[in-house]
């Protein structure tokens, strides 16, 4: 009898995987990290096979916990790190080229150049994105204009691109042996590729990024069996049935299905998404457009995203590249030892600074420093930068869709953070909400894999199955909250122009 549902989240710094009861309740988790490549200032790379044997030892080590084996599963989904692009050879198996990861800003020449004298909205009412580093497009452009051979491999028709959904799904129903080539339709919406409304690709933007229809992946919905596991591996036969972008998984794991509902995920960076119903919202503040999910053949849902790309990595950056502390935890028992920032603001805008901005020419900077300021202080301004920034999202998406949210729904790694959970609810003014189940983005993966073979019945099980673990309720002096977002804003502005296109 099949009692369990395993989901794989391949994120940016490690991949889990986890098995789920019927209750929506971890049952046993497996997880390893894997490596960050940085080979020059702006380049973040993984490498995909360490990806892939990671996979497949994580489902080992979580099945094992478990003390169950495959036929116990009912089904398995894989949620992942968006945009992240992998191009590989379908007749080898093999990468042509490292990953390379959302956060990487080596395309900006290519961005530039696509964006001409349009400007970086060009494809933007079509595909709901600036033209930016960010996305997947301009990556498989990168690759191929620079790995030598590369090109003439993709017009022969031997290469594979996908985000890393693709890359898991493809090698765990078979690799060279028929593996199965899809994606969804949400990972599609992050590359630049997709057209909103058709949920196809566009072969006119496509050609443009001089990419092959050839390579991408075929768009199916989140939630429908695309292929089974491979008869010799980790799990032969079990239907694989999910597939989400990790956050749109996470606001199909928080319950968010009704128009207005919104979650925020503090990871290695933060992404707020507001669930917008079956129509799509163009925005006008700095925000994308994506897909949400879509569920079989039921309409797609849209959302609003504000996509923040550094949050939870400045907290890696103080303890491992200024060792401030030994383990990331520790940042809050410096941050306490303060009653306030000492005027410090930290915008750590180390990829240009995404939402609400888009700005690639900004640089990270620390303001507002004097004799006083200490490290507990910079332990506090790199927490108070996450909530700031969280705000100017929020207030965006107020602007773009009228919606004022009353509370916000909140996951990921840093939420365990609880001076910095009590500080963004007196940014924001509205209660912050922790689930009791925190990894939402693999529960998330895994309702849409059970949904899909009928473990669970649909939505009503998932909305059944969320609990409130924890609220944070504003308790801040409005005059103090708008003050420090005052100069937040003010030190925002001292990052911008930094980067000049001639001098990289
Ligand atoms: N107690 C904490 N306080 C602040 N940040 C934390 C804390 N625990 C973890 N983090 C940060 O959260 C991030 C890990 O969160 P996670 O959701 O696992 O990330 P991802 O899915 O992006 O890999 C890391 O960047 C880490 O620095
Ligand atoms: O893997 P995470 O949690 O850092 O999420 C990365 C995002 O999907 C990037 O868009």
């Amino acid at each position: 009898m099949a009692d369990y549902v395993l989901a794989i989240d391949q994120g940016t710094t490690s991949t889990r995987a986890i098995v789920f009861n019927h209750g929506g309740t971890i049952v046993s988790t497996g997880q390893i990290e894997h490596d960050q490549i940085f080979p020059k200032a702006g380049w973040v790379e993984h490498k995909p096979d360490q990806i892939w044997d990671n996979t497949r030892q994580v489902v080992g080590l979580a099945l094992t916990k478990a003390n169950i084996n495959h036929t116990d599963l009912a089904a398995v989904g894989i949620t992942n790190q968006r945009e992240t692009t992998v191009v590989w050879d379908k007749t080898t198996g093999k990468p042509v080229y490292n990953a390379i990861v959302w956060q990487d800003t080596r395309t900006q020449a290519i961005v530039d150049e696509l964006a001409g004298s349009e400007g970086a909205d060009k494809y933007k009412a079509i595909v709901g994105l600036p033209l930016a580093t960010y996305f997947s497009g301009p990556k498989v452009k990168w690759i191929l204009d620079n790995v030598e051979g590369a090109r003439e491999a993709a017009d022969r028709g031997d290469l594979l691109f996908g985000n890393t959904d693709a890359w898991v799904l493809w090698n765990m129903t078979g690799g060279v042996d028929g593996g199965v080539h899809v994606t969804d339709v949400t990972n599609a919406s992050r590359t630049m590729l997709m057209d909103l409304d058709t949920l196809s690709w566009r072969e006119d933007i496509a050609s443009d990024m001089g990419i092959p229809l050839s390579m991408l992946p075929e768009i199916r919905s989140s939630s429908e069996v695309y292929g089974t596991g491979r008869p010799r591996g980790m799990v032969p036969g079990v239907p694989i049935a999910g597939i989400l972008g990790d956050q749109q998984a996470a606001t199909f794991g928080q319950a968010c299905f009704d128009v207005g509902t919104a979650k925020n995920t503090y990871g290695t960076g933060n992404f707020m998404l507001l669930n917008t119903g079956t129509e799509k919202v163009p925005s006008e503040n700095g925000l994308l457009t994506t897909v949400c999910y879509k569920i079989g053949d039921a309409a797609a849902v849209y959302a609003l995203e504000g996509s923040i790309a550094v949050t939870g990595s400045l907290v890696q950056w103080l303890r491992d590249n200024l060792g401030l502390f030994a383990d990331a935890q520790d940042v809050e028992w410096f941050a306490r030892k303060v009653d306030d920032n000492g005027g410090a603001y930290f915008v750590p805008a180390f990829s240009g600074l995404f939402a609400p901005y888009w700005r690639p020419d900004a640089r990270g900077a620390l303001v507002g420093l004097t004799r006083y300021v200490n490290r507990n202080h910079i332990a506090r301004a790199a927490l108070e930068a996450t909530a700031y920034q969280t705000r100017e999202v929020m207030d965006a998406m107020k602007a773009d869709s009228g919606v004022d949210l009353t509370e916000l729904k909140v996951d990921g790694g840093m939420v365990a953070n609880e001076l910095l959970m009590q500080f963004q609810a007196d940014q924001l003014g509205v209660d912050v909400v922790r689930p009791v189940v925190a990894e939402t983005t693999a529960l998330g993966a895994a309702y849409a894999a059970g949904i899909a073979v009928g473990f669970w019945k649909g939505e009503s099980d998932v909305t059944a199955n969320w609990a409130e673990d924890r609220r944070w309720s504003p308790d801040m002096d409005e005059k103090e909250r708008d003050r420090l977002y005052r100069s937040w804003k003010k030190a925002v502005t001292k990052t911008f122009d930094w980067v000049d296109a001639d001098i990289g």
